[in-house]
């Protein structure tokens, strides 16, 4: 049974509204799920699950949130070994840099030797029925990584 690890960054809920979907989505898949935010999570923790999610908004002109700084610094230092992981999350097309906070964790993810098992998945604000289609994609390929 695949123990997995969400950790995510939300301010108004689109980001904690994924994590939820994935998490019940995994749960009903037999998986083990521990969802925290990022905040409250330190980098190592990833080293202790199978497969790791990561979901994050993307804040002022295309950074990674305040709240996710300390542990993107974390991730720089890890050993990933292999270990499958996805990134998804909740931006705003009305902004220049949709999502790019996705796209930097995506990339640290990878650096530290983790294993892409997934596509990243961005989500425009809140997420409606095509994205959960999209996230359940997701969900699916990280399981069969
Ligand atoms: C001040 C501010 C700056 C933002 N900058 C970006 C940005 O550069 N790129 C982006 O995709 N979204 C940006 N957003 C949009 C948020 O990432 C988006 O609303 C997201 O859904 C918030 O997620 P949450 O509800 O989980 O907090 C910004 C939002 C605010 C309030």
């Amino acid at each position: 049974m695949a123990t997995i690890k969400i950790a995510y960054a939300s301010m108004t809920d689109n980001n904690k509204s994924i994590a939820d979907y994935l998490s019940e989505y995994f749960t009903q898949k037999g998986a083990i799920v521990d969802v925290s935010e990022i905040a409250d999570t330190d980098a190592e923790d990833l080293l202790d699950y199978d497969i790791d999610v990561i979901v994050t908004y993307t804040y002022y002109e295309g950074e990674i949130p305040d709240d996710a700084e300390d542990f993107f610094d974390e991730i720089k230092d890890l050993e990933l070994d292999g270990k499958v992981y996805g990134v998804a999350g909740s931006g705003s097309t009305d902004h220049e840099h949709f999502g790019r906070a996705v796209d930097y964790f995506d990339k640290a993810m990878q650096e530290a030797g983790g294993k892409k098992g997934s596509d990243v998945v961005k989500v425009d604000e809140e997420p409606d029925d095509t994205d959960f289609e999209h996230l359940k994609a997701f969900a699916d390929a990280l399981l069969e990584a």
